[in-house]
């Protein structure tokens, strides 16, 4: 039995273009997700985190290595969900019949998960609209339907690809908590992948950096923050950018992606 709840293992891809020529994303890399543990992932644009979780997802194969994932704590198998920044809803059906997508695509929707879904929209300020259309919300509301769909399906292990970037401030905070407490609620675990820095910071336990090419883990940052007077207190969104240690984590992963040398990245 895996002890984390994800660990990837030696994992290589490479890209072969049209004139043959080979481009290796990753070579050898390695990392664990543990158990309700949130771990951004940094890194330059064309670093190679989409790619990354293309590999973990499965919606790519990785060219060597090992994509490992732990049990569920119940012991069932562990699952993966992957929200992507574009909200996707299917603009024909409701808001409803968006939300339980997820679980209709490995089995047929039955009443009980209707309620979860209206449960669980109703804890995002979306009850009213269950029966509305995508195109009569706004953009902060669709991406709350979104993490809706993404979660109903009961993941062990959330990816979730600039999530929020789109979204006004006071939104994105609200999200950010959402994921927060997520974690402590659920054990579910996260990956997140982010160019804000505070929101990395402010989200996470754990912050890789990505920068090279091939790929490698060029800083990994434990993130504790004081939080009321208590270190790894519990945090959210708007109290961990208050933690004395907020600033010094900025400027250094700020330093390790300055640092990281993605040279060739447009190649
Ligand atoms: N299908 C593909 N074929 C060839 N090259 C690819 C393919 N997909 C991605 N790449 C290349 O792989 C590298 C990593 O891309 P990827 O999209 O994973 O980076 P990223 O870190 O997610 O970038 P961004 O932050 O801009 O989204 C880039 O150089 C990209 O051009």
């Amino acid at each position: 039995m895996l002890e984390n709840r994800l660990e990837v293992q030696n994992l290589s891809h490479a890209f072969i273009k049209a004139n043959g020529e080979e481009i290796r994303i990753f070579q050898n890399l390695n990392f664990t997700v543990g158990k309700a543990e949130i771990v951004a992932i940094v890194g330059r644009s064309g670093a190679g985190k989409s790619t990354l979780f293309n590999l973990i997802s499965g919606l790519l194969t990785p060219s060597a290595g090992k994509i490992a994932l732990g049990e569920k704590a119940d012991g069932t198998p562990g699952s993966i969900a992957y929200m992507l920044q574009k909200d996707l809803l299917l603009p024909w059906r409701t808001i409803l019949e968006n939300a339980v997508l997820g679980i209709e695509l490995h089995r047929p929707v039955t009443e009980a998960d209707r309620t979860r879904a209206k449960v669980m929209l109703g804890r995002y300020g979306l009850e009213s609209v269950a029966n509305a259309y995508p195109h009569s919300l706004s953009g902060g509301m669709k991406q709350r339907v979104a993490l809706t769909r993404t979660l109903l399906a009961d993941p062990s292990v959330v990816l979730l690809d600039e999530p929020f970037s789109a979204l006004d401030y006071e939104t994105r905070l609200m999200l950010e908590n959402d994921v927060i407490s997520l974690t402590r609620t659920e054990g579910t675990s996260v990956i997140l992948v982010t160019h804000d820095i505070d929101e990395a910071i402010a989200m996470s336990n754990r912050i890789v950096v990505l920068g090279g090419r091939p790929a490698k883990i060029t800083r990994e940052e434990k993130i504790l923050l004081t939080v009321e007077g208590i270190t790894d207190g519990d945090r959210d969104a708007v109290t961990a950018r208050g933690a004395p240690e907020f600033p010094l984590f900025h400027k250094e992963i700020w330093n390790a992606l300055r640092a990281s040398d993605v040279a060739h990245a447009s190649v």
